[in-house]
C-alpha cells in the first residue's frame, strides 16, 4: 500500500528558529513536539519513490527516516526552504553513481540550474507539462498558485485509483481557477503559517488556519493536513479546526487508500 511520510512540517525558517527563545521554539529544543523541519513529504509505493521538495534539512530528514536514497524528486517552487537541499542530493547521486531524476514545470528547472549549475551533471531534468505526467502509477498534474508577496509556488494533484491527493504547501489568496484545481480531494495538503497571523495582508505569502479552515468550505476535501507551520503553531494546542483536520507532525505517515485517507 502507497503511503506518505511528512519529512517536514516547518515554514522557511523550521522550529526552532535559530535566533528564537519564544516557548515553542525552546518546546522544539526540548522534547521536541514542535521540531519542523522544512516542509517536504515523501510519497512510498511499491515501485518506488518519490520526494515532494528537498530543502535544508533534507539530509537530516532523510536520516530520521533511515532512508540512503531517493531518485526522484518533485519541486514545487525554486525557494531556498523548497531547493536547498538539492546539491547535497546530486553529492549523494555523484558519490553513488546513480543520476536522480528532477521534475518540476520549465521555469521551475530553470531557476535551479542558474541558481546550482553543477546538478545537471548528475540529474536528469524533466519538465512537468500542464497536461502533467505519470510516475509509480500516480498521474501528477501541477498547478501555479498565488504564493502572495513572494510570487507564484506549483501545487500538486496526484491521482492513483480512486485515490486523489492536493499538495499546495506554499499559497495565499487563490483565485477561483487555482481552487478548481484543489476540489473534491480525498486528501489535502495544505501549508498554514500560523493560526492567525496579524501581518498585513499585503506582506504574507502563506494562508493562516483561520483563512484556511474557510476554504475548506469551499474545497471540500475528506481528510486535510496542516503542514508549513511556523513557531506561532503549537502542536499540543486544541485549536478550533474542523475534525477532519489534522496539524501534520515531523514523521507522521499516511496510508494512501481512499478507505483509510
Ligand atoms: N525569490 C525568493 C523569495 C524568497 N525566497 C525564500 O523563500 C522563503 C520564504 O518563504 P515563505 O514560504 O515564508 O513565503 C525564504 O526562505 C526565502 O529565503 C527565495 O528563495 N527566493
Amino acid at each position: 500500500m502507497d503511503e506518505l511520510i511528512f519529512l517536514g512540517t516547518g515554514d522557511s525558517m523550521g522550529v526552532p528558529r535559530v535566533y528564537c527563545d519564544c516557548m515553542i521554539c525552546e518546546e522544539a529544543r526540548t522534547t521536541g513536539m514542535n521540531r519542523r523541519y522544512r516542509s517536504a513529504v515523501m510519497i512510498r509505493t511499491a515501485e518506488g519513490d518519490i520526494l515532494i521538495d528537498c530543502g535544508p534539512d533534507w539530509v537530516t530528514q532523510m536520516e530520521q527516516i533511515e532512508q540512503r536514497f531517493v531518485s526522484h524528486t518533485l519541486i514545487t517552487h525554486a525557494h531556498f526552504d523548497h531547493i536547498a537541499g538539492l546539491p547535497e542530493w546530486v553529492d549523494a547521486c555523484r558519490w553513488l553513481g546513480q543520476r536522480g531524476h528532477i521534475y518540476s514545470p520549465s521555469e521551475v528547472l530553470e531557476t535551479i540550474r542558474a541558481q546550482f549549475p553543477w546538478l545537471p551533471r548528475h540529474l536528469y531534468f524533466h519538465e512537468i507539462k500542464p497536461e502533467g505526467m505519470e510516475l509509480y502509477g500516480w498521474k501528477i498534474e501541477p498547478h501555479l498558485m498565488c504564493h502572495g508577496k513572494n510570487g507564484m509556488s506549483y501545487a500538486f494533484r496526484l491521482t492513483k485509483g480512486d485515490m486523489c491527493v492536493g499538495y499546495c504547501s506554499d499559497a495565499i489568496n487563490l483565485s477561483p481557477d487555482q481552487k478548481l484545481f484543489l476540489m473534491n480531494l480525498d486528501l489535502l495538503i495544505l501549508g498554514t503559517n500560523f493560526y492567525h497571523e496579524e501581518a498585513e495582508f499585503h506582506t504574507r505569502s502563506v494562508y493562516d488556519m483561520v483563512e484556511a479552515i474557510e476554504l475548506l468550505q469551499e474545497l471540500q476535501p475528506s481528510q486535510v493536513y496542516f503542514t508549513h507551520m511556523g513557531h506561532g503553531v503549537d502542536v499540543e494546542e486544541r485549536y478550533a479546526i474542523p475534525s477532519n483536520v489534522t496539524l501534520a507532525r515531523t514523521g507522521m505517515r499516511i496510508a494512501l487508500t481512499v478507505e483509510d485517507a
